[in-house]
């Protein structure tokens, strides 16, 4: 913070608009001490003089030095500006940050009444505020308020909309977060900087709104003054003393112009500071030490086999699961009738290509849907709750704690306002009504959990100070903190290189391996899914195609859907001979917005014949002990341990 201050202090700019604000900061603390007595008693003697060494800028009708009188109106004339200002920005902040925590409904609401504000005329406002109120200090502070509010409003909403939209946001509601605590540590600290930058460049033109007011004759009255009422009488009597008009004028501009220079070089600043994140500074020193060796798991989780899914009562259990979007001809349903269980302590994967509705079908169960989907199923139950028919926030109620969610990208999952300690303290606190010590130490142990170097530093850091991979470990911990029963991840160690990725996902393995918790773990990675989980799900255009053992896919003739062949197949290894083209699935992905009849892998299929293009295959037991959707799976050779697909549909 002292850093980021004293670089913003080296611009000649900043430095300039900081002195001019010196000034008048000590002239409106002492010119009306000084000076207010002069300043206010009437001279017969020196009625309208010219500009003079006793009198720099003359006096006016009364007598009364006009240097003396500008100097005691920056007092009344900086108030006015920063409490209209300050009243304008207090009310846009809420009208227009406060939807982002209240649903979508409410932000319609405010953007309505926002967008019918802002279409009103300044001046009308202004006019209005005089007619209702009367002239006077106060009524021009409240007009000028009044026209303010709309424009900060729009600022806060245009910039609160992109944290109402984020995961850590929405990680923050599933939590249970209050509105109160999201308003103010989720979203306010996240859109301060540019409107600090707003209020600062408004309080000068306030300043210059505020004169006219009163050199209209409707702002501050007789024997109050300001620069504006120093205007208005200073060009009444401009032909016998000119100069009278020119001091008010001058301080108008100085201090509206050192408010817009303090505003222009915040903004500088900020935007600096933003380039210069992608690449940090580096000092030469020495090696920092070594993070701890990342111990590998004794004991790997006692993988379930789907007999062990069937007879243990399953943590996790979804039937018919669809999601839809609306599309511009329709409903668009990139994850349909998907069904699955999973058993407490079970490790699944879910893999499939780009757009096969992995993440929309995880977050869907943890009531983290993209905004705007219709999310349906026959059964949705966790835990042995019924969350079938619950409100997303009900649903939300029951999940708390239970589901710990890990996202894909750690940057936009962790809040950037926030220190990591107290992220990860936020689950204490909230669930647990932990101590706000308790709640700290415990952030630090979690993040010691996952391997973090010094945590007790590192937890008084900002996300942005972390590495990707340590963010992502952060992540985990965060999700691990309130000891849930399910851990949802989704693509964990996408963005990771592969050493990091490893340690990743030793960690969450470990971490489920220690407290028996459930994870469903996304990724487009067979490769990492069979290190880490028991069994996998096959996804392709929205379906479970393919519900196996993971042990299997080393034998790949063993595996039944021509897809999950393909998959495997197309996955290169170190053995993986380089100078021959690696295997690829023909053909594209159906367009989900273009349905068509019959298996949806059918037009990329080698063994596909006329019923896979009219029939939708079902997802049924098959002889490998799992689950396959495919009116001719290929696993010829498995051992018929499981009645066959004819034997399921006779
Ligand atoms: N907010 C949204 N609005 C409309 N369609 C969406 C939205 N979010 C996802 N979809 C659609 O849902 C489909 C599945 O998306 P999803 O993110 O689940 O795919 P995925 O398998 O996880 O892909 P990837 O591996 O690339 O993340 C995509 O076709 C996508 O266009």
């Amino acid at each position: 913070m002292t850093t980021r201050r004293s670089a913003l202090l080296r611009q000649p700019m900043a430095i300039t608009a900081a002195c001019m604000l010196g000034v008048l900061v000590v002239l409106a603390v002492l010119a009306p001490v000084l000076w207010g007595g002069q300043a206010a008693a009437a001279n017969p003697d020196a009625i309208t003089l010219p500009s003079s060494a006793e009198h720099l800028l003359g006096t006016d009708k009364l007598g009364r030095d006009v240097l003396l009188r500008t100097l005691v109106a920056t007092r009344l004339s900086l108030v006015m500006a920063v409490a209209a200002t300050a009243i304008g920005a207090c009310a846009g902040l809420l009208l227009g940050a406060l939807p982002a925590v209240l649903g979508a409904r409410a932000q319609r609401w405010f953007a309505g009444v926002i967008g019918t504000w802002l279409a009103f005329p300044v001046l009308l406002i202004a006019m209005l505020t005089v007619i209702l109120l009367g002239t006077g200090a106060t009524t021009a502070v409240v007009a000028l308020a009044l026209t303010m509010a709309p424009s900060f409003a729009r600022l806060a909403q245009t910039l609160s909309s992109r944290v109402g939209g984020s995961e850590y946001l929405a990680a923050a509601r599933m939590l249970g977060v209050s509105r109160r605590r999201q308003f103010t540590r989720y979203v306010l600290p996240n859109i301060a900087e540019p409107v600090i930058v707003n209020v600062t460049t408004s309080i000068g033109g306030g300043l210059l709104a505020l004169s006219s007011l009163s050199f209209l004759g409707v702002g501050v009255q007789p024997p109050d003054f300001d620069w504006g009422r120093l205007l208005s009488e200073g060009f009444g009597e401009v032909y016998n003393s000119p100069v009278a008009a020119i001091g008010p004028g001058v301080a108008v501009v100085f201090a509206g112009l050192a408010f817009s220079m303090l505003g222009e070089s915040l903004a500088a600043h900020l935007r600096h500071r933003e380039h210069g994140k992608a690449l940090p500074p580096r000092r030469l020193g020495p090696a920092p030490v070594a993070a701890r060796p990342v111990e590998t798991p004794s004991a790997t989780p006692k993988e379930s086999t789907e007999e062990g899914v069937d007879t243990v009562v399953p943590l996790l259990e979804v039937d018919g699961l669809s999601v839809s979007f609306p599309g511009p001809d329709g409903w668009i349903t990139p994850v349909q009738d998907v069904s699955f269980r999973i058993a407490p302590g079970e490790i699944v994967g879910v893999v499939g290509e780009s757009g096969s509705g992995k993440s929309v079908t995880v977050m869907s169960v943890a009531q983290l849907a993209p905004a705007g989907a219709a999310v349906t199923a026959r059964r949705l139950r966790f835990d042995g709750e019924d969350l079938t028919g619950l409100t997303p926030a009900a649903a939300g109620k029951v999940l708390g704690t239970r589901v710990g969610v890990v996202f894909q990208d750690s940057l936009t999952a962790l809040n950037p306002a926030l220190r990591v300690g107290a992220q990860l303290a936020e689950v204490p606190r909230v669930h647990g009504n932990a101590g706000r010590r308790q709640a700290r130490e415990m952030s630090v142990r979690a993040l010691d959990d996952v391997r973090i170097p010094d945590a007790e530093h590192r937890a008084q850091q900002f996300p942005h100070e972390f590495s990707g991979g340590m963010r992502q470990r952060a992540l985990i911990a965060m999700s691990q903190i309130g000891s849930p029963s399910l851990i949802i991840a989704d693509e964990p160690t996408t963005a990771l290189d592969v050493t990091v990725q490893r340690r990743v996902l030793a960690l969450l393995r470990r971490g489920c391996a220690e407290s028996g918790t459930a994870a469903i773990v996304v990724s487009h990675d067979v490769a990492v899914l069979a290190e880490l989980c028991g069994r996998i799900l096959v996804m392709y255009a929205g379906r479970i195609v393919e519900d196996v053992d993971c042990a299997l896919l080393a034998t790949p003739e063993r595996l039944a859907h021509p897809y999950t062949r393909a998959l495997t197949a197309s996955l290169p290894d170190l053995g993986t001979d380089r100078t021959r083209q690696l295997v690829t699935i023909p053909g594209e992905p159906p367009d989900l917005s273009r349905p068509v009849p019959g298996c949806a892998f059918a037009a990329r299929c080698a063994f596909a014949t006329d019923r896979c293009r009219t029939e939708t295959p079902v997802l049924a037991p098959h002889r490998h002990l799992g689950r396959v959707a495919c009116w001719h799976p290929q696993d010829a050779t498995a051992p018929d341990t499981a009645p066959g697909r004819e034997e399921v549909e006779a």
